[in-house]
């Protein structure tokens, strides 16, 4: 069954269409991941199906229901959860604070609930030792899995991930993979933006490629980076 269907969503800013008639759908459980150049309309998408924009056309169901004008603060608290390209956490909060806060928010839960669960994630995530350390003092890598780690403190039954690898080495890179191999593991579905894309395919069971606001392709990573059209698109390889 799917956990996420998208049928024939649009978006337009003005005159630009950054979102054309885009149709998918995710089975639950699975790990899919979205390439494209830069302005494809990869995170507008996230939006869309987060309820952070509202789409002109088409619809957006979400474990069986059609969550189409349905708001952010509500598709949250029934399990779409996600990163932000750009971590913005409370810098003056500590790690465990700044959990808190997106777990009171984003989960129907009491606050001891709350609190039980942002201390498992912060295991899970191995941010266990910078509990008390305020987000603005964090290296990269720890602001990645903070910002992991609020999208997970929201409960997600799906989780969007918006370019967290970016910028990381390899070594970093490797470790915060093994997380959200994790996470996966454990039966959330995952869609994941990512341009690193060794990242995205040691991870993903499928990708899905956007140009113009425009699928043009969808499958098995392999099969999609053999493809002609992905090729001369997406790596400007001329074949
Ligand atoms: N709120 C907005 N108002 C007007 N134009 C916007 C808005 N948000 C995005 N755009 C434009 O829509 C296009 C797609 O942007 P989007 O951020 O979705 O692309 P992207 O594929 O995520 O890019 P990148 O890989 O660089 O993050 C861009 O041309 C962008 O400037």
């Amino acid at each position: 069954m799917s956990i996420l269907s998208l049928q024939n969503v649009s978006k337009s800013f003005e005159s630009l269409k950054v979102t054309d008639g885009v149709s998918f759908d995710v089975p639950k459980g699975e790990a899919l991941g979205i390439i494209g150049p830069n302005g494809a309309g990869k995170s507008t998408l996230f939006n869309l199906i987060t309820g952070n924009l509202m789409s002109d056309n088409g619809k957006i169901f979400y474990d069986g229901r059609d969550v189409t004008r349905v708001p952010a603060m509500r598709r949250c608290l029934n399990g779409v959860g996600r990163s932000f390209q750009i971590p913005q956490p409370f810098e003056k909060l500590t790690v465990f604070e700044n959990l808190v806060v997106a777990g009171a928010f984003g989960r129907d839960t009491s606050e001891a609930e709350v609190t039980q669960a942002c201390a498992e994630i912060l295991e899970r995530t191995e941010m266990i030792d910078r509990a008390n350390v305020p987000a603005g003092q964090l290296r990269l890598l720890e602001r990645k899995r903070l910002e992991l780690a609020r999208a997970l403190a929201t409960d997600p039954k799906l989780l969007l991930l918006d370019e967290i690898a970016g910028g990381l080495t390899d070594a970093e890179c490797q470790s915060l993979i093994q997380t959200i191999r994790d996470i996966h593991k454990s039966g959330v579905t995952i869609i994941w933006i990512e341009h690193v894309l060794h990242a995205l395919t040691s991870v993903v069971e499928r990708l899905l490629v956007l140009d113009f606001g425009r699928v043009i392709g969808i499958g098995e990573p392999g099969e999609i980076m053999e493809s002609r059209e992905v090729r001369e698109i997406y790596l400007g390889i001329e074949v």
